[in-house]
């Protein structure tokens, strides 16, 4: 445990990296998946499960908690980390993002964002500043940049301009998060698939000056492909010496191309969501439960696998279980979608540090099935 947020790069192979993230609440280890709790749970999961499928770190939403039970009443019973049970670290989004994916009628201006409630059609308002504001009265020890990142296609002038006013509100938000030691405050670069605009967005913010810096504006529709491109650039244009945060990622397979190209840190709904959906990934493939296919079949999801629904259920059980619409089901593929996302990255940091990713990204590849398996 430390009393300050710190940053300890400790091996890289090529572009890839790995390392420890030192916060107050506990370490992180890089290149870290990082759950999500949108309000206050990652979905059909214990905390405590959580934490034995590795997760060192989970994200909250500046969004969706403000709207409901309010970060004022989490703040009055002690904060998110209280309120959920969790005692390890959280970065909360900052809610721009979701505004515009979840909200209706809303309205942006220079000043920030109006909007009404998809719970109850409440009007509400975030600003930068109000975004920070929030994010403090959850306790959250890694706060994000309040930001507007626009849905792609868009024309050059649309991203441009979107880039610009994130960039003036990430000032507001350096601004209005203050001096909080041991808490930090990152910044997300935007620019959409646009080298050179990424670059400008990538000099505002360390004119700024954060504690580390996502890669925002991906993960919007524009394909692994696309994302792969910017990728190929984007890291590289921020700051070697903090972490970088890839925002909203992803598959399997978009998960290790990302640690490839230099990321540390990655979210996604998908393992989770996922789960919830009968969905499970596996080292060979994606195994769809639902499929009639596994309605005998005694075998696990993974035999290497060492979670608890690959340890003690059976496909046929898991077939049963998510067909009859018990929540067992979601619980037990939410929780081994989130432990091999774990397995993955425990898998990368190992293999950086002996400089040895090239096998394991070959060795991961190898034998993945395309579709249903
Ligand atoms: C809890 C969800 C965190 S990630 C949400 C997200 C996802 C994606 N894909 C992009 C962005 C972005 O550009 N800005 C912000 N604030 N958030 C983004």
């Amino acid at each position: 445990m430390t009393a300050t947020f710190s940053f300890d790069l400790k091996a890289t192979d090529g572009k890839a990296r790995t390392g420890v993230i030192n916060t107050p609440r506990g370490d992180i280890r890089t290149p870290a998946f990082m759950p999500v709790g949108t309000a206050a749970t990652v979905k059909a999961m214990m905390p405590e499960s959580v934490a034995a499928t590795g997760a060192d770190i989970l994200l909250g939403n500046t969004y969706h908690l403000m709207l409901r039970p309010t970060a004022e009443r989490i703040d009055r019973l002690g904060g998110l980390h209280q309120f959920m049970n969790w005692d390890k670290p959280i970065l909360t989004d900052s809610g721009g993002f979701q505004v515009m994916s979840l909200s209706d009628l809303r309205k942006l201006t220079e000043e920030g964002v109006t909007f009404k409630s998809h719970i109850d059609g409440s009007r509400h308002h975030l600003t930068p500043e109000r975004s920070m504001e929030i994010q403090k009265l959850l306790g959250s020890d890694i706060v994000m940049c309040f930001d507007e990142c626009p849905a792609l296609p868009a024309d050059r002038k649309r991203i441009q301009e979107s880039m610009e006013l994130s960039m003036r509100w990430a000032q507001r938000s350096r601004d209005a998060f203050g001096d909080r030691p041991g808490h930090a405050l990152f910044g997300i670069q935007q620019g959409g698939l646009e080298e050179d605009l990424r670059g400008r967005s990538a000099e505002a913010l360390r004119a700024i000056e954060f504690d580390g810096y996502a890669v925002g504006g991906l993960a919007v529709g524009e394909g692994q492909e696309a994302m792969f491109k910017v990728l190929d650039f984007a890291p590289d244009q921020l700051p070697v010496d903090k972490p970088r945060y890839l925002m909203g990622v992803g598959k399997p397979d978009d998960i290790v191309g990302a640690v490839k190209r230099g990321i540390d840190m990655m979210d996604c709904v998908l393992p989770s969501r996922s789960g919830r959906t009968g969905q499970a990934f596996t080292r060979r493939g994606v195994v769809n439960i639902k499929n009639a296919r596994h309605a005998d079949d005694p075998r696990p999801l993974d035999a290497e696998c060492t979670c608890p629904a690959c340890s003690n259920y059976s496909r046929a059980y898991l077939h049963h279980v998510f067909r009859a619409q018990e929540m067992i089901s979601g619980m037990l593929l939410t929780w081994h979608n989130l432990h091999y996302f774990q397995e993955i990255m425990a898998g990368m940091r190992t293999a950086i540090a002996a400089g040895a990713f090239a096998d394991w990204e070959a060795d991961f590849h190898a034998g993945r099935a395309k579709g249903d398996i």
